[in-house]
């Protein structure tokens, strides 16, 4: 059945609202005013949902920040999807049921944010014990910021606790302080580390913004759609004419020089590599615990007819491969 263009779509993202993911679907699909935002509990539920529910048509998932480096859940995922037996093969492509489809850069901004009103950050000495609620994602974004306030508090004592997302970080801050305030009152701040725009939705109060150790700090999503979903809405207008792929391969074990050879066909192809990383897997065939899968990224003109000769020479090399999508360069990765 074809879609028209006033057909609602749902864009699924690690919520709850104001999160840093909900910013990237936002960013992504704001020139439209079809699209329903709906935050999920986890990064793999984002997966789960769009795979399984009909009603879901795209993600927003977190791929990588500028200070931390890897959102290792999202590696993992496209990396457990890529070998999961139940994937199309052909040859040795792998095809998976999602593709990616456009990428988003937000500004991380982070902010201390309190229940409690009018909490200046040099009241935070007064209390015995601060709780400090955030993503896992976010202690790297702040380290020195967190070594230097609790050297100004040599007092008070910290605890992290690691929440699924900065939102939800400002939400349970509020929920943890209603209980202390009954029963220890004035002894116990519970904070959150988030953006401000999370802080506003919530009615918290910032009491220090931008405390991220580097500024310009910045993730990078992915936004992703059922492969087989034909139509999907035209790209917000920020992109470029060059074009980012994401590919995925494995290689024959003790192998010296496979990866070159990999590597080389994009030299003779003169294709930009932007970005290299792997991950470990264990495939549970043989004895070998120390497998890798490689991500690349690498740049192409759309208009490029080389390409599919340059993927039957990937092929040739690669045990398995997988190309997750061929999709718009953001405008911001320039910046
Ligand atoms: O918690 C959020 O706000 C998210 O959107 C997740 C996430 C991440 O997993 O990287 C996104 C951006 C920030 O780097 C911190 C957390």
């Amino acid at each position: 059945m074809s879609t028209t263009s006033t057909e609602k779509k749902t864009v699924v993202f690690l919520g709850p609202k104001g999160t840093y993911s909900h910013q990237a679907a936002i960013q992504q699909f704001s020139h439209l005013d079809t699209i329903i935002y709906s935050p999920t509990s986890t990064i793999p539920e984002c997966f789960s949902e769009l795979e399984t529910n009909s009603s879901v048509s795209y993600a927003a998932v977190p791929l990588e920040n500028s200070t931390n480096g890897q959102v290792v859940f999202s590696y993992d995922l496209l990396r457990d999807r890529m070998l999961d037996d139940s994937c199309t093969i052909d040859g040795h492509r792998i095809i998976p049921q999602l593709e990616v489809i456009g990428e988003q850069y937000v500004a991380i901004t982070h902010c201390l944010i309190s229940p409690v009103a009018d909490i200046k950050l040099k009241n935070i000495e007064d209390f015995k014990l601060v709780r400090v609620f955030s993503h896992p994602q976010v202690w790297g974004q702040v380290a020195k910021y967190m070594s230097k306030l609790k050297n100004q508090c040599p007092n008070t004592k910290f605890e992290t606790i690691d929440t699924s997302s900065t939102s939800d970080a400002v939400l349970r801050a509020i929920e943890k302080q209603k209980t202390d305030q009954t029963s220890q009152p004035g002894d116990i701040l519970n904070i959150a580390i988030a953006g401000e725009t999370a802080a506003h939705l919530y009615d918290a109060h910032i009491v220090d913004d931008a405390i991220n150790d580097r500024l310009g700090n910045t993730t990078r999503f992915l936004i992703l759609k059922k492969l087989d979903d034909k139509e999907y809405p035209p790209q917000p207008p920020n992109v470029s004419k060059m074009h980012v792929n994401l590919l995925m391969f494995t290689l024959e074990l003790d192998d010296p020089g496979s990866l070159v050879d990999v590597l080389n066909v994009l030299k003779e192809y003169s294709l930009n590599m932007s970005s290299i990383s792997s991950r470990p897997y264990n495939s549970g065939q043989n004895d070998r615990k120390w497998q890798y899968i490689f991500y690349i990224e690498y740049d192409s003109d759309p208009q490029n007819t080389n390409m599919k000769t340059f993927y039957e020479e990937i092929n040739e090399r690669c045990v398995k491969w997988c190309l997750w999508g061929s999709f718009p360069r953001n405008e911001k990765y320039y910046q």
